[in-house]
């Protein structure tokens, strides 16, 4: 039994299809890459797992039970955590008050009554931005910003972390530490889903991959496998006069 199954989604808007019977599964303990050209329903089948969006059909299974109606937070609860692409902190607390609201939010009215559980300082030392702690959320750096995400979402101890372009406003040697720090995450047996756009990153820290492309699940593997598969480098050579897959052509040829 795998820790999601995700299992012939269909998302429809209006006229436009954007999962059409997409089905997957990720692992506890490893890395899953959910890649695709823009508009392929990477987002969309975030928002169907983690409960943002009612699929028009298919299940989600999150260890071993069925999900898909329940709402947001019974998903969180059940172990479910999620970072946006969008930095979603509170700018007007200080980083360490974040990480705290955050584990206390999880913990519902018992966290507010008696907030004890994650330590907060000990999760700031372990995602690297301890330094930081007393400092405002909207006064850090983009990459400080990211990993303060990722400590919120660790605050409510998920099973599962959902990470939607995680990468994003890191540099070169911050993309590699982040790397690193979600290789030791998922060694402790969390599993990690994420949808990234930065293929080195994603063919160096990712055990297995899904590759979307218009809402259709065209390749499942690992990074050797996908970067060979001739039906994944001709959905990506579809788009190779559009920027942000440039990357992609290069990191698969
Ligand atoms: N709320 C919505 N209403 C109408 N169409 C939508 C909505 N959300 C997404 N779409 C469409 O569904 C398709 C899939 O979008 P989605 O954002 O899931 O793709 P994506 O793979 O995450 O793209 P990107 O890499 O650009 O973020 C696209 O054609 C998009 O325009």
């Amino acid at each position: 039994m795998s820790l999601l199954e995700v299992e012939d989604v269909v998302v429809r808007f209006g006229g436009v299809t954007a999962v059409d019977h997409a089905g997957f599964t990720a692992e506890a303990g490893r890395i899953t890459g959910l890649i695709g050209p823009n508009g392929a329903g990477k987002t969309t089948c975030f928002n169907v797992i983690t409960g943002l969006q009612k699929p028009n059909h298919g299940t989600v299974r999150f260890d071993g039970r069925a999900i898909t109606r329940l709402p947001v937070h019974r998903r969180s609860r059940r172990g479910m955590g999620r970072t946006f692409q969008r930095l979603e902190a509170f700018g007007s607390l200080t980083v360490r008050d974040n990480v705290r609201v955050a584990r206390d939010i999880h913990r519902g009215i018992a966290g507010l009554v008696r907030p004890v559980g994650t330590d907060v300082d000990g999760l700031l030392e372990r995602v690297g931005i301890a330094a930081y702690a007393d400092e405002r959320a909207d006064s850090i750096p983009t990459g400080v910003a990211r990993l303060l995400e990722l400590a919120r979402c660790l605050a409510g101890q998920p099973k599962l972390l959902l990470l939607d372009e995680p990468s994003s406003g890191l540099d070169e040697s911050e993309t590699q530490a982040f790397g690193e720090l979600l290789a030791e995450l998922a060694a402790e047996g969390r599993g990690i889903v994420m949808v990234e756009h930065d293929m080195e990153l994603v063919m160096s820290v990712c055990d297995d991959l899904h590759v979307l492309d218009f809402g259709k699940v065209i390749a499942s593997g690992p990074p050797a496998v996908i970067r060979a598969d001739p039906a994944v480098q001709k959905a990506y050579l579809g788009y190779a006069d559009e920027s942000d897959d440039t990357q992609v052509l290069e990191a698969i040829s």
